[in-house]
This record gives C-alpha cells, sequence and structure tokens, in this order.
C-alpha cells in the first residue's frame, strides 16, 4: 500500500484510486494550462473518467488542457464551460448548462483562485478576493448540489484552500476591509481561504458524507499562474505574518504532479468517507480509528492536518454558511 507524504505524486494517487475514476464525472474549476486543476485534469484523464467538465474564463488557457486529455483518450469527454467566478451572472449561466446537460456529477473541485491581488470589487460588489475565491464557489457548489447528490456513494466536494488561511479568520463585522481602506491583500486571500475550510465544515455536518463528502486542501507551494501580483517583498511580508508556514519558501516548492497529489487524495480516496473496508494509511491521532468519517476535514500533503482555530467550528462554519446565502439572495435548504 502507498505511503502518503509531501512528495507523493497525482500519477501515485490515481494509480491508487483508479476505481473511483473510470466512468465518473469530474468539474474542476480554473483549469487553466499549467496549473494545479490542468495538472489534476491530466492525471484523472489517464484512468478513463466518462467525462471532465473544465470551467474558466478563458478558453484559450485551457483549450490546450483538452487536447492533451482528448490525447491520453479520446473517448473522454472533455468539456469547456465559460465560467467568471467574480460575476453571479456567469455562475448561475455555468450552473444551468452544467445542469441541463449532465446526469450527475461525481467530484466538484473548487480549484479556481486568485491570490494577494490590489484591492478591488468584483461584478456584484464584494471585495475581489472574498467574492471570487468564496462567494463564487460556494454559489456554484449550490446550485449543483442537486447533480451532486444524483451521483450517489462517492460523490465529493473538494475546495483547494491553502496554508495561507492562516493569515485571516472571517472579518464578520468587515468583510470587505472597509471598503479598501483598510485593505491588507495578504488578510483578504487568508480570509478567503479560511472560509473555503468552514464551507467544507458546514457541508459535512449537514449531508451526511455517503450521499456527498466534503473536504478543503492545502496543495503546497507551488509556482503558477496564481503569483502573478507577488513580488519578493510581498512575500517576505507575507512570511513575516505567517511565522510558521514554512511551506512558503520558494525552496520548498512542490512540483505540480506533487502539487495536485492532495486534490486528489481528498477527491479519490475510499477510507475519508469512513468506509472499514478500505485503511486510511495516514498518521491519525491514537484515539481516532482508522475507519473515522473524515468528511468536513482539511489535509496536507495527503494528510490529515489540523487547520488555525479561527477555520474550525460549527458556530463559525454556520453563520459563514449564512452569510453567503444572504449577500447571494440565496436558501440552499440545508
Ligand atoms: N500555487 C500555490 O503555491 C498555491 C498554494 C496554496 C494554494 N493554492 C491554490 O491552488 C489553486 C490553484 O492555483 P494555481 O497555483 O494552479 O494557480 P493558477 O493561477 O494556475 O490557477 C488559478 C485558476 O483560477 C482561475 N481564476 C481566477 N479568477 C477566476 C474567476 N474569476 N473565474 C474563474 N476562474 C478564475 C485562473 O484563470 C486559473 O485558471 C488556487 O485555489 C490557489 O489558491 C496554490
Amino acid at each position: 500500500m502507498t505511503s502518503w507524504s509531501w512528495s507523493s505524486t497525482g500519477t501515485e494517487v490515481v494509480h491508487e484510486f483508479e476505481g473511483r475514476i473510470r466512468g465518473r464525472t469530474f468539474l474542476i474549476t480554473g483549469p487553466s494550462d499549467g496549473g494545479i486543476g490542468a495538472e489534476t485534469a491530466l492525471c484523472l484523464a489517464s484512468k478513463s473518467p466518462s467525462t471532465v467538465i473544465l470551467a474558466g474564463r478563458d478558453r484559450v488557457k485551457i483549450q490546450p488542457v483538452i487536447d492533451k486529455i482528448t490525447e491520453i483518450n479520446s473517448n473522454i469527454k472533455a468539456v469547456f464551460v465559460s465560467l467568471d467566478l467574480s460575476d453571479q451572472f456567469s455562475i448561475r449561466a455555468a450552473a444551468a448548462e452544467i445542469n441541463g446537460h449532465f446526469d450527475r456529477i461525481d467530484v466538484l473541485i473548487n480549484n479556481a483562485a486568485i491570490m494577494a491581488c490590489p484591492y478591488g470589487t468584483t461584478k456584484d460588489g464584494f471585495e475581489v478576493q472574498f467574492g471570487t475565491n468564496f462567494l463564487g464557489p460556494f454559489l456554484l457548489t449550490g446550485l449543483l448540489l442537486p447533480k451532486l447528490r444524483a451521483a450517489g456513494p462517492g460523490a465529493r466536494i473538494v475546495n483547494v484552500s491553502s496554508s495561507a488561511h492562516r493569515f485571516e479568520g472571517i472579518r464578520f463585522e468587515d468583510i470587505d476591509f472597509e471598503g479598501g481602506t483598510a485593505y491588507d491583500t495578504w488578510k483578504a486571500y487568508g480570509q478567503s481561504k479560511t472560509a473555503l475550510i468552514l464551507m467544507a465544515n458546514h457541508l459535512a455536518r449537514r449531508i451526511p458524507s455517503r450521499d456527498i463528502a466534503s473536504f478543503a486542501i492545502h496543495p503546497g507551494s507551488i509556482a503558477s499562474g496564481l503569483q502573478r501580483h507577488v513580488d519578493s517583498e510581498s512575500i517576505s511580508d507575507a512570511r513575516v505574518k505567517s511565522q510558521s508556514i514554512t511551506d512558503f519558501e520558494v525552496a520548498d516548492r512542490k512540483t505540480l504532479q506533487q502539487g495536485c497529489a492532495t486534490t486528489l487524495f481528498a477527491a479519490l480516496n475510499p477510507a475519508l468517507e469512513g468506509d472499514a473496508t478500505y485503511q486510511v494509511n495516514m498518521v491519525l491521532p491514537a484515539n481516532i480509528p482508522s475507519f473515522l468519517d473524515l468528511s468536513g476535514l482539511y489535509f496536507s500533503d495527503c494528510q490529515l492536518k489540523n487547520p488555525a482555530i479561527h477555520a474550525c467550528g460549527a458556530e463559525t462554519a454556520d453563520r459563514l454558511w449564512h452569510l453567503g446565502e444572504q449577500l447571494l439572495g440565496e436558501d440552499f435548504n440545508l
């Protein structure tokens, strides 16, 4: 049995859990060529899923990934869906298209994000990182829940968070940093990534994991298009804020193959939903049985990890869920 660690690769994960891929439908947001989402899609494609839905803003950046999937296996349906997570109108249109064309979604991977960009607002007027990284995936997930339920056992939601969630909790009294006057771009990124961990926590408590299991993960530090707003001064500023986050060091960077491993581990490993026929094969505290239902929890390096205290707690998770519904005028009836 594979031993999972910092250096595990996406190829190793899909090899181990091949049975959870064949014939299934996967939706990945933000799978631009050269990013973690694209590598996730390519690893899945090597094990014959029926469909990979690639949802993003820019078809030109995603078409090369579709071409590579088709090269790997021309029987896979690789479909582009136009999706701008900073625009409710676009998210609703994408969800309507997906709901209209597909019977089921087995795994939704909320991978897309922006990081440490200057202050701005989304088309709907929300602070840009909270709006794009949390409210967008939150709305998309809520609108797609019926198709995830339709997939039956093994359905999963994976929120790609970050160790940078440690920079900030949810600023319930000042979500948008006083309209930008007190803006700290790293704290805003941290808040949005904390929100994704709390969202997985809320989903896991409201939906039995045999119907849909939900996880949040940190992929590691990987060179990608994400760092376009980040210069060395900003990185050292972030290091000072994070203190304990050693994986922010460039020297510790993972390859894309290593960077997609934890996403795939959370998307596919049957042991995580409490199936006693599989061994978790992870380092767990001594008092936790190996067949525990781990839905709602946080993973990094293909291991269960503790997130920051501010990213834990049912009360905070429920409060955030209701705030999201209120801001978007939705009731997902969970
Ligand atoms: N690269 C790292 O070191 C690192 C570390 C921790 C967490 N992460 C997380 O991993 C995920 C993938 O990041 P990556 O490193 O592959 O970066 P990336 O920039 O290659 O991927 C991010 C994707 O999100 C898309 N995106 C951005 N705004 C969008 C919008 N409004 N609507 C739709 N799509 C949008 C981008 O077009 C891109 O395809 C992100 O959630 C990121 O926060 C990355």
